[in-house]
C-alpha cells in the first residue's frame, strides 16, 4: 500500500462529522461509555481535576459579587476599601491556580487515554490473523489510530472540562441572576433564549460549511497525492497544464466554501455582538431605572450584567462542546469495533508443548481448505504429505495450484477446514501459535525490509542476538559480502522498505534472518522477479547453507532448487498429482517433465 491512500484515509476519517440525528445521537452517546474502563484507572486524577473545577468555577462566580462589594461598600475610605480589594485579588489568585491545576490535570488525563487507546488498538490489531486484513484496509486502520484517537483525545482533554466549566458556569449564572433580582431575571432569560437560538442555529451551518470546505480540502490534497506519486507517468504524457489545472480547480472549490464560511461567521460574530449587547444594553436601562428608584444598588446592577454575560458565554461554549463530544463518540464506536474484533486463530486453552528436539517432522494428512472470502473453490483438496525429518520437499505446480496455501496453514494464519497437519506428532491446533512459529522459519518471495541498519534487519530473525550472532548469520547467508561494501557497513541505514537494496541483496538479509532465527522447518517461497545470473547463484548459495541440517519446504520456481531437492512434490487445483524424486519424475513423462522440459517451473 503507498503511503498516498493511507493519508488519505487518515484525513478522510479524521474529517467525518456525522450528521447528528436523535436516535443515532444517543446510541453514539452511549459509545462514550466504553471509555469508563480507560478512564477508571486515573480516578484520582479524574477526581482532582473535579475539585479543581469546581474550586475555580465558584472562585469565578465569585467576581461579580466581589465586584458588588467593591461598588457599593470599597470606595468609601478606610480600611474597609483595602479590605474588598483584597478580597478581589484573593479570588483571582485562587481561580488563576485552580484553573491551571484544572487544565494540566484535564490534558494530562487526555493524553494518557489516547496513548494507552492507541497502545490497546494496536496491539489488537498485531494479534489478528491475515483472514482480518483481507476485509479490513490498513490505511482504515492507521486512520483509526491517528484521526479517531486525536478526536476521543480533543474531548477527554479538552471539550470534557469545558463543557462541565461552561455547565457549572450556565447553572452557577442563572441561580445568581435569580438571587441578584428576580425580576431582571426573567427579562434577561427571555432575551437570551432570542439570542441563543439564532446562534445554535447558525452554529450548525457553520458546522457543516466547515466540514464542507475540510473536504474541499481533502480533494485538493487527495488531487496533489496521487500526481506527486506518478510524476514521472505525468511527465512523460506531458500532461503537467492538465494537472495544474486539475489542481487549481480543486484549491479554488475549496476557496469558495471556505469563505461562504467565513462569510457565515462574520455575519454570526456580527449578529452576536449586537445581540448580546442590545440585550445587555437593555437589561442595563431597567437595571438603571432600578437604581434611581432606589430598588437596586449600582453593585447589585454590575454583579447582575456580569452574571448575565457569565451565563450566555456558557451557552455559547456548550453549544460547540456537543459537536465535539458527537464527534468523539462517533470515533470511540469506531475504535471499539477494532478493539473488539477477536482473531480467528486463537491459542487452545491449554497449549501443548512440542516435544524437545532440534528436527522437524511434518505430515499432511487429508487437509481440505477453504478461503472465507472463497468459500465455493477449494485451494486445497485432501492433501497427503508426509516429510520427513532433515528432509527437502519442493512444491511445484502451476500458478494457482495451492502452493503459497500450503505456507499459510503452516504458519497457522488459517485454520485448515478437514484433516490435520502434524508437527512432530502434534496437531498445530494444539499448540501455541507462537510456539509453533518459533520452530518455522520463512524465506519470503518478497521479503521485508524494515526501515532501519542492516544489522537491526537481520536481528528481526532472532530479537536477542548478539552483534557477532548477527554477522555470522550474515555470513552464512553471504550478505556480509554486500553489506560491508555499503557506506556504512552492518550500522547503513537500508531505507524505507529496502528501497536501497536490489531484490537478491534483500533476499540474503531475509535469508540470514532465518540463519538467524536458526528453526528445525525452513519454509522458502523463491523469488520469481528476474534476480540476473550472478546475484541468483549468491542467493542459491546462501539458500542452501539455511537447509543445511533441517527440514525444508521450497516453492520452487528454479530448476537449480529443483534439482536438489529429495523428493519433488507436483500440486494441481489443491490437489497433488505427482510425487517423486527430479530423476522419477522427469523418466515418468507427467506435468513436472512437461513443465522441465519447458525449463520453466509454474
Ligand atoms: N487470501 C485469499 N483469499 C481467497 N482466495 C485466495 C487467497 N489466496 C489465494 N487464494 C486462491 O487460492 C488458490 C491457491 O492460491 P495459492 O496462492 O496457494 O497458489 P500458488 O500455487 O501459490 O500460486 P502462485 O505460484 O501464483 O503463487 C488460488 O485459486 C487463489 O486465487
Amino acid at each position: 500500500m503507498t503511503a498516498q491512500p493511507i493519508e488519505q484515509a487518515a484525513l478522510d476519517a479524521a474529517l467525518e462529522t456525522p450528521e447528528v440525528a436523535k436516535p443515532a445521537a444517543r446510541r453514539r452517546l452511549s459509545a462514550l461509555r466504553s471509555l469508563g474502563p480507560y478512564l477508571r484507572r486515573y480516578r484520582l486524577r479524574l477526581l482532582l481535576a473535579l475539585l479543581m473545577l469546581c474550586t475555580s468555577s465558584a472562585a469565578f462566580l465569585a467576581v461579580p459579587l466581589a465586584f458588588r462589594g467593591l461598588i457599593d461598600h470599597g470606595f468609601v475610605a478606610g480600611g474597609q476599601m483595602q479590605g474588598h480589594f483584597l478580597g478581589l485579588f484573593g479570588i483571582a489568585v485562587l481561580w488563576g491556580c485552580a484553573s491551571a491545576a484544572r487544565f494540566y490535570q484535564v490534558s494530562w488525563i487526555g493524553e494518557r487515554i489516547t496513548a494507552d487507546l492507541r497502545s490497546a488498538v494496536y496491539h489488537r490489531m498485531l494479534d489478528q490473523s491475515p483472514e482480518y486484513f483481507e476485509t479490513t484496509r490498513t490505511g482504515e486502520v492507521l486512520s483509526r489510530l491517528t484521526g479517531d484517537t486525536t478526536l476521543v483525545q480533543t474531548v477527554v482533554g479538552s471539550s470534557m472540562s469545558m463543557g462541565l466549566r461552561s455547565f457549572f458556569q450556565f447553572t452557577g449564572g442563572l441561580l445568581m441572576l435569580a438571587v441578584t433580582s428576580p425580576k431582571l431575571f426573567f427579562v434577561t432569560l427571555l432575551l437570551l433564549l432570542f439570542v441563543v437560538v439564532p446562534l445554535v442555529m447558525t452554529g450548525r451551518r457553520l458546522r457543516k460549511l466547515s466540514r464542507e470546505s475540510q473536504d474541499r480540502i481533502a480533494d485538493s490534497s487527495a488531487v496533489a497525492g496521487e500526481v506527486l506519486n506518478a510524476i514521472p507517468t505525468v511527465q512523460a504524457f506531458t500532461n503537467e497544464a492538465y494537472e495544474t489545472g486539475r489542481f487549481d480547480d480543486a484549491v479554488e472549490r475549496s476557496f469558495t466554501t471556505a469563505i461562504r464560511r467565513t462569510l457565515m461567521r462574520a455575519l454570526l460574530t456580527g449578529g452576536m455582538i449586537v445581540g448580546v449587547f442590545g440585550a445587555i444594553v437593555f437589561v442595563l436601562w431597567l437595571g438603571a431605572q432600578s437604581v434611581a428608584s432606589g430598588a437596586m444598588t449600582a453593585g447589585e446592577l454590575t454583579s447582575f450584567i456580569m452574571y448575565a454575560a457569565i451565563t450566555a458565554g456558557g451557552v455559547g461554549v456548550l453549544a460547540e462542546v456537543w459537536g465535539d463530544v458527537m464527534r468523539a463518540a462517533g470515533a470511540t464506536e469506531r475504535l471499539m469495533e477494532l478493539m473488539r474484533a477477536e482473531p480467528t486463530i486463537a491459542a487452545p486453552a491449554q497449549p501443548r508443548r512440542l516435544p524437545e528436539t532440534r528436527q522437524a517432522r511434518l505430515q499432511f494428512d487429508r487437509v481440505s481448505f477453504r478461503y472465507p472470502s472463497r468459500p465455493l473453490t477449494a485451494a486445497l483438496d485432501g492433501l497427503d504429505l508426509d516429510i520427513r525429518e532433515g528432509e527437502t520437499v519442493a512444491l511445484v505446480g502451476p500458478s494457482g495450484a495451492g502452493k503459497t496455501t500450503v505456507f499459510q496453514l503452516l504458519q497457522r494464519f488459517y485454520d485448515v477446514g478437514a484433516g490435520a497437519i502434524r508437527l512432530n506428532g502434534v496437531d498445530i491446533r494444539e499448540l501455541h501459535p507462537n510456539s509453533l512459529r518459533a520452530h518455522i522459519g520463512l524465506v519470503p518471495q518478497e521479503p521485508v525490509v524494515f526501515s532501519t541498519d542492516a544489522l537491526e534487519n537481520i536481528r528481526y530473525g532472532r530479537r536477542d542476538a548478539s552483534d557477532a550472532e548477527v554477522i555470522a548469520a550474515a555470513r552464512t547467508a553471504l550478505a556480509d559480502e554486500f553489506i560491508v561494501r555499503l557506506p556504512d557497513g552492518y550500522q547503513t541505514f537500508l531505507g524505507e522498505r529496502g528501497t536501497r537494496l536490489s531484490g537478491g541483496q534483500r533476499q540474503r538479509i531475509a535469508i540470514a534472518r532465518a540463519i538467524l532465527k536458526n528453526p528445525p522447518l525452513l519454509l522458502l517461497d523463491e523469488a520469481t522477479s528476474a534476480l540476473d545470473a550472478e546475484s541468483e547463484a549468491l542467493v542459491q548459495r546462501g539458500l542452501e547453507a539455511a537447509m543445511a541440517g533441517r527440514t525444508t519446504l521450497i516453492i520452487a520456481h528454479r530448476l537449480a532448487t529443483v534439482q536438489q531437492a529429495d523428493r519433488i512434490v507436483v500440486l494441481e487445483n489443491g490437489r497433488v498429482i505427482e510425487v517423486g524424486t527430479p530423476a522419477e519424475l522427469a523418466r515418468s513423462g507427467g506435468l513436472y517433465a512437461r513443465l522441465a522440459s519447458l525449463q520453466l517451473v509454474s
